[in-house]
């Protein structure tokens, strides 16, 4: 990306939700995934790339002990559209029978955090409990909820704390909905 396409996606994105709130949301989050995990020893599987984010900022809010991994599946692949769900790492026999916790940046339309979720009940996790940063306000097909949500957004493309435009803007200090003249 150039420079001057990099300064104007940027221009004319508008932001939803500022740093304070964000940092507001993740300790409400902290607090509800403490009371359902303090004790429970879990494994956090980040999900690639962009859950990171939400992962890294989220861990040094959960007073209790805990393991760090990570998962990936991805479908957007530098795209504003999803497609088809891409494995590129699958834990496997480490989550079983353990209590495994999911941290994603987004639950959009649903389908990567369904195929996450799934994967880990397939590959034997004891229990599995799962915590989005972003909601996007919008119907879905699939039937699964997050159990923690930090944020609820009208129904844009997102960028910032992790979300990418062409793989850029996930360090974007915000939450930011592009201008739909940017969406390809
Ligand atoms: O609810 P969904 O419609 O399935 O979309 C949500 C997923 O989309 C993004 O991942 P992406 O595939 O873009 O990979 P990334 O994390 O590398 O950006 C995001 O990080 C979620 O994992
Ligand atoms: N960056 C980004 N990735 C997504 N994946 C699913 N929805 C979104 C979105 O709004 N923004």
């Amino acid at each position: 990306m150039t420079p001057e396409t990099y300064r104007g996606v940027l221009e004319r994105a508008e932001c939803l939700i500022s740093c304070e709130q964000v940092e507001a949301a993740l300790d409400r989050m902290a607090e509800q995934l403490t009371v359902q995990l303090h004790d429970k020893d879990p494994i956090v599987l980040a999900v690639m790339t962009g859950g990171i984010v939400t992962a890294g900022l989220l861990l040094p809010r959960l007073p209790f002990a805990l393991r760090l991994n990570y998962i990936h599946a991805t479908r957007y692949r530098d795209t504003t559209s999803g497609g088809t769900i891409e494995w590129r790492h699958r834990p496997g026999t480490i989550i079983q029978g353990e209590n495994i916790l999911v941290v994603d940046d987004i639950f959009d339309e649903g389908d990567t955090l369904t195929t996450v979720v799934n994967a880990c009940h397939e590959d034997g996790a004891a229990a599995v409990t799962s915590a989005v940063l972003v909601e996007k306000n919008r119907s879905r097909t699939c039937t699964y909820r997050p159990d923690v949500i930090g944020l609820v957004t009208p129904n844009r493309y997102l960028i910032g704390y992790g979300l990418d435009y062409h793989g850029y803007f996930r360090n974007a200090a915000g939450i930011y909905a592009i201008a739909d003249t940017d969406i390809d």
